[in-house]
């Protein structure tokens, strides 16, 4: 729905000029940013060359923690302490505090000081970040920030293949230089560190000639809250569940990468150039991923897709761990990127259209965070503690160190997730897999064998409580049988000899208490009852049913009302049932408030739930003709009755054999109905 407000087409938020000004130090900061934590890994990884394989895992891992725990620690500080001083100053000051730290590096040597100089360049990074969002809260009205966070997040994500870009270049330059003349001065590390200080210098004069006094503004919550509110908002769906998981296990695994890759590209006989390029590769593949994702194999199911690119995702990853050669690893690096972007553009559309249009773009970002820290704690200490070995295979060695344990650690992880998600997500159970896969790489939508399909037309009427399905269904059997045709109509639960007895049981409010488990299995045997001893033979004879509920009030008061999940209840009802769905359904959608009020009677057992229970069944209700709106009609239910019945019956015309056209229906006459 569309309010006028919103109809009004926006300019983009990087039209107002002075947040544009502040989007630009964003965008600079962060290439600073990238461009530091590249330069003080790869200078941590040269410094501790010859001190052995462990203590360089353990010193750049004690890096990458130096630049990842100050924002899970003392997030909720910084955001304080800004709230209190001038966030100018204060971000003027923290990029002074970052332009002098990453130049002391310069002169003092020792990985001691390298991890204490991330810690602090990332300690006044979260003053300035802190200082950022108090400055967007006064550039950017309320309504566009969430706009304003997506172009700081791209901003920064897209920096990172742009720093390793350079530094890669940078990196090869030295080589050159070096080459030609003999002792040749400073590692491209140094080099990369100086402009990573001219980049913070720069941020300075930005932010600093920004002209606003009025900026403030609660501070963001921290990247513990995000997360604890972001899965809250998941526990209800347990197909977003899924996709976080699938989401984040990729991402780990493609970390890995990152987080050995310093150590891993020096085994291989790489230097600055080799690890850059690693990195450059990961963010460059996840680019290429993320872009191509929802275009390629458009034919496959985007659920399996995912499954499949979070396994081959892991597949790849395992392969750089056995392969010994720094050009293929590259290679393979870009392409675990690419399948991880797939996985990640795939997880958020379907995650955004799970949750009604919500993006889950904090949360993930958080997530990725913390995530990022656990693996390279973990890959430091494992890669350290393990150490070097070399394995002699029939005479030839073969060095397995501790960074090509952790890749194939990693990839096992992926890939039990990977095959998890492909069966726990899949919405083409009855197609398999290997048919699916083959015809979509022709570029066609595998098929099954169309079952022989019954001559009837089924339509069902879903809504909530006193939505007027009856009153529409039985409304709409009238006008059919007018328009000639045989009609059977009938409704869930209790339409069997069965069925009734179950109806009893499942409506009858002295039965408070009964589990949620077994009243989704009550309803789906008086549907399981109600397909085979009604609607099949009735599909079969050639007849129209009309039904009032089906499987979808299932899916809405057990799976949303009731929390069971969406998935579950679909799998029992698709057994119940026989996959049987009709051909079209429609949803008469009220608010509850209205609809609850116009029931006379007393309440049953479901209708004396709570308002919020209603609530959830309706936006599952909506979500669910959103999602495949051909075989969905959505009516307006507040609409009084015969414009409600006009619509449905505009809406059925077009699916109904040989219709009656409109302007002629008024001459063929009515049958008199006797109506209750
Ligand atoms: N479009 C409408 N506007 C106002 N009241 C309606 C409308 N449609 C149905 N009603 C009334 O609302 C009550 C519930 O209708 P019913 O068809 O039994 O709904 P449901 O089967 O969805 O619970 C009935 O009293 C009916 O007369
Ligand atoms: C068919 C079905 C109904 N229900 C609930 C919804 C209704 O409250 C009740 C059916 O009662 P009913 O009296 O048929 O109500 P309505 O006129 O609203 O259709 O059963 C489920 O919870 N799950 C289901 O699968």
């Amino acid at each position: 729905m569309s309010t006028p407000g919103r109809a009004r087409k926006q300019s983009h938020v990087l039209a107002i000029a002075p947040f544009r000004r502040l989007w630009t130090a964003m965008s600079v900061g962060g290439l600073g940013d990238w461009l530091a934590l590249i330069a003080l890994t790869a200078l941590a990884g040269t410094l501790t060359q010859g001190d052995g394989y462990p203590t360089q895992s353990l010193v750049i891992g004690g890096v990458f923690l130096a630049k990842l725990l100050p924002a899970v620690l003392l997030g909720p500080l910084a955001g304080l302490l800004v709230s209190k001083v001038d966030w100018r100053l204060a971000m003027a000051a923290a990029d002074a505090v970052r332009f002098v730290v990453v130049l002391l590096a310069l002169v003092i040597g020792g990985h001691q000081w390298l991890i204490l100089a991330m810690f602090l360049i990332e300690c006044a990074s979260l003053v300035w970040s802190a200082g950022r969002d108090a400055a967007v809260s006064g550039l950017v009205p309320a309504d566009r920030r969430a706009d304003a966070d997506r172009v700081g997040l791209l901003a920064w994500y897209a920096m990172a293949p742009l720093a390793a870009f350079l530094f890669a270049l940078v990196a090869g330059l030295v080589n050159v230089l070096a080459a030609i003349i003999p002792g040749f001065g400073p590692g491209t590390g140094k080099v990369m560190i100086v402009v990573a200080g001219i980049c913070y210098l720069a941020t300075a004069a930005l932010v600093f000639t920004l002209d606003l006094r009025n900026a403030g503004g609660a501070p963001k919550p921290s990247v513990l809250t995000q997360l604890a509110d972001g899965w809250r908002l998941a526990a209800a769906n347990r197909a977003v569940k899924r996709l976080y998981v699938g989401m984040i296990g990729v991402f780990a695994a493609v970390s890995i990468v990152v987080a050995v890759g310093r150590a891993y590209v020096g085994v291989l006989g790489g230097g600055d150039a080799g690890y850059a390029t690693v990195f450059c590769a990961v963010f460059v593949g996840a680019a290429v991923g993320s872009f191509f994702g929802l275009r390629w194999l458009t034919e496959l199911s985007r659920r399996r897709f995912f499954g499949l690119s979070i396994i081959l995702a892991g597949l790849t990853v395992a392969a750089m761990g056995l392969i010994h050669n720094l050009v293929l690893v590259a290679v393979l690096t870009f392409v675990s990127g690419v399948f991880a972007g797939i996985a990640w553009i795939i997880g958020f559309t379907v995650i955004e259209a799970e949750s009604e249009g919500r993006r889950p773009v904090d949360f993930l970002h958080a997530a990725a965070r913390v995530v990022f820290l656990g693996v390279v704690a973990v890959s430091a200490l494992v890669g350290g503690f393990f150490g070097e070995h070399e394995l002699t295979v029939n005479g030839l060695a073969y060095a397995f160190d501790g960074a090509n344990l952790v890749l194939l650690v990693g990839a096992v992880v992926a890939v039990v997730i990977g095959v998890l998600s492909l069966r726990r997500l899949d919405d083409r159970p009855e197609v398999p897999l290997r048919v699916d896969l083959l015809a979509a790489l022709r570029g066609e939508r595998f098929a099954p064998e169309p079952q022989e399909e019954a001559p009837g037309m089924f339509i069902a009427f879903e809504g909530g409580e006193g939505s007027g399905k009856t009153t529409q269904s039985r409304l709409l059997a009238i006008w059919l049988r007018d328009q000639g045709f045989d009609v059977v109509q009938t409704r869930e639960p209790g339409s069997t000899k069965v069925g009734m007895r179950l109806r009893a049981i499942l409506l009858d409010s002295t039965h408070q208490g009964l589990s949620a488990h077994a009243e989704t299995l009550l309803y789906a045997a008086d549907r399981a009852e109600h397909v085979e001893k009604v609607i099949r033979p009735a599909l079969e004879r050639g007849s129209m049913v009309v039904c009032d509920r089906y499987v979808d009030s299932s899916l809405a008061y057990q799976g949303a009302g009731r929390v069971l999940g969406a998935d579950e209840v679909a799998q029992v009802n698709q057994w119940a049932t026989g996959g049987l769905v009709p051909h079209l359904t429609v949803l008469v959608d009220v608010p509850p408030s209205v609809g609850l009020r116009r029931h006379a009677h007393p309440a049953d057992r479901i209708e004396s739930e709570p308002l919020d229970f209603h609530e959830r069944v309706r936006s599952e209700f909506r979500a669910l003709a959103a999602r495949d709106p051909e075989r969905y009609f959505v009516v307006d239910g507040t609409l009084s009755q015969p414009e409600v019945s006009r619509l449905i019956q505009d809406r059925v015309r077009e699916v109904l054999p040989d219709p009656v056209p409109r302007e002629t229906e008024a001459n063929t006459g009515t049958m008199p109905a006797i109506r209750d």
